[in-house]
Order: structure tokens, then C-alpha cells, then sequence
């Protein structure tokens, strides 16, 4: 569905970001992207919607070399990659059924999303999507006076609306609390599954990785050094990913109902990534 080959990315700096990536990620997948900070986590999932240009190699979107295109062709492809994002990117003095419907942007025209004028269909849809999201009560509220949690829904709405084939995710629990963070990727992994949607998710909590991804990509200065099923991913792969550490110290991660449920979930310490080792979905 997506393939990657050879990609390589330097900054115009010199900074060498990737290094010979190759991914092959099929239909419904949903991948976890790792890796300590700088290790070029955002710069591929930004290679794949163009936003940053690759320097070698080729990406394939179902059969589309993404790296060819320009103008009119590649806005096209772009709406085919619903990008989630950790600061979800919403209007704040718009509404949240207004915020999903600018997920339309791309396809009903400048002008006539500007005047606010939708087709029917899509407000039909970001209806439906809104509910999907457990939002359907909020609609009218603006943007502004959302939680973090539920800021992050408007965002995937919004993404979903454009019935991308790919769902590119930039750490999107990176501002939210322990709770709200599962409930996020648990969402994503619902709709994931319903839609038959492949999805690449840079994420620093490598708990929340292993748990809600089907696998894991870890990428060391800017090459893949581990790419498995997250039951794979030992203290040993840790260590090779993020460099020495004891990672058998940390606590036992708690169960999953006990975090959804219970009011000790505010204690779960996020975006440790020496929580992961043994860690179930
Ligand atoms: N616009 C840029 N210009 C120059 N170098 C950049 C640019 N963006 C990223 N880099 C460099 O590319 C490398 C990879 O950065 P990238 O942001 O992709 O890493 P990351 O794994 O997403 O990090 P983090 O987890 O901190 O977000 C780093 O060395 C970084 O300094």
C-alpha cells in the first residue's frame, strides 16, 4: 500500500535525517514510529506527505510515486494522507463542526470553504463522523472551549473526512494526560480497523506504542534499527534504539481496564519508554 525505498533525507544544514529507509506497510496496519529525539521520526512521516522533500529514494502510495509529483497532482495525493497532529491544529474561534468540515478544504475550493459553504454530503458525514468520535454533542461549541482529548477527536474527524488511505499521525499524544492519551490511540486503532486504514504513528510513549500498534519501527539516527511486532521489542531493542539504560528498574505497566476505569489512571506516568518491555495490548 505505501512503500518506501531507499529514502534518504539531508537538510540543506547537512544534517543527514534518513539514511536508506525501506518500509513496506500494507492495508490496515497500523505502525508505530519510535525512537529517541532527533532520530528523524517526524522527517519521514513528513517525507511521505511531501511536506519535507526526500533526498534519495522512492515513495509509493498505491502505485503512485509520491516523490514525482508537483502542482495540481500532488495536492491531490495529500488528500489521500489525513495528518493528525500533536498540537491538533484546530481554528480556535471556530466551531467544531466547522473545524471538521475544513478537512474539505482540498476538495470543495478556496472560496467556497471560506464563505463556510459545504455540500450537503460532507456536512452529512461530519455528522456522522462526529458521533463516531463521541462528539456529537459538542458540535457547536468552538474549538476554544475543548479539552486537549477533545480537541485531538475534532482532529481525526477532520482527517477522516477527507477518506484518506493513509493516516499519518505526529505524536499525537504528546499534550494529553495518561487516560485521555489511551483513549486517543484506541480511537485511532478502532477506526484504523474499521476503515481498513494504515496509519504511521510517531510516538515517544513507547507503552502506548506497543499496545495499540499490530508493529513498532524504531529508527536510530536516522535508520531503522528495529521493526517488529511490539512483543518483540525486548529491553535489549530498547537499548538499541535509545542507547544504555536499565530498563527492568521501572514499574510494571497497569492493566488496561484498571487505567480506562479507575481513578489511579492520572498516576500512569507517560512517555516512558522504559514502561514498555513486556507490555500487553
Ligand atoms: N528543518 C530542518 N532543518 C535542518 N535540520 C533539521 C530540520 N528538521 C529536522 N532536522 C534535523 O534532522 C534530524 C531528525 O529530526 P526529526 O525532527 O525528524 O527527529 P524526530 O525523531 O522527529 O525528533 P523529535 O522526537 O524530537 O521530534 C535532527 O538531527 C534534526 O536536527
Amino acid at each position: 500500500m505505501l512503500t518506501l525505498s531507499g529514502v534518504g533525507k539531508r537538510y540543506s544544514t547537512g544534517d543527514r535525517a534518513l539514511t536508506d529507509i525501506e518500509l513496506i506497510l500494507p492495508k490496515g496496519q497500523v505502525m508505530a514510529l519510535i525512537g529517541p529525539s532527533g532520530a528523524g521520526k517526524s522527517t519521514l512521516i513528513r517525507c511521505v506527505n511531501r511536506l519535507v522533500e526526500p533526498t534519495q529514494g522512492s515513495i509509493r502510495l498505491e502505485g503512485t510515486e509520491l516523490t514525482k509529483l508537483s502542482g495540481h497532482k500532488l495536492r491531490h495525493a495529500r488528500r489521500s494522507m489525513g495528518m493528525i497532529f500533536q498540537e491538533y491544529a484546530l481554528v480556535d474561534r471556530l466551531t467544531v463542526m466547522e473545524n471538521v468540515l475544513s478537512g474539505q478544504l482540498g476538495y470543495v475550493g478556496f472560496w467556497r470553504s471560506f464563505l463556510r459553504r459545504y455540500p450537503q454530503e460532507a456536512v452529512t458525514e461530519a455528522f456522522r463522523l462526529l458521533e463516531r468520535v463521541g462528539l456529537s454533542h459538542a458540535i457547536d461549541k468552538r474549538a476554544d472551549a475543548l479539552s486537549g482529548g477533545q480537541r485531538q477527536r475534532v482532529g481525526i474527524a477532520r482527517a477522516l473526512l477527507q477518506s484518506p488511505k493513509l493516516l499519518l499521525v505526529d505524536e499525537p499524544t504528546a499534550s494529553l494526560d495518561p487516560k485521555t492519551s489511551r483513549q486517543i490511540m484506541r480511537l485511532i486503532r478502532e477506526l484504523c480497523a474499521e476503515r481498513d486504514l494504515a496509519a504511521i504513528i510517531n510516538i515517544h510513549d513507547v507503552a502506548l506504542a506497543q499496545q495499540f500498534a499490530d508493529r513498532i519501527v524504531g529508527l536510530r539516527a536516522g535508520e531503522i534499527v528495529f521493526d517488529g511486532q511490539p512483543s518483540e521489542l525486548t529491553s535489549e531493542m530498547l537499548t538499541t534504539i535509545y542507547g544504555e539504560e536499565d530498563w527492568d528498574t521501572t514499574p510494571e505497566p497497569i492493566d488496561d481496564e484498571a487505567v480506562d476505569d479507575g481513578p489511579e489512571a492520572s498516576s500512569y506516568p507517560a512517555n516512558m519508554p522504559a514502561m514498555a518491555a513486556g507490555s500487553a495490548r
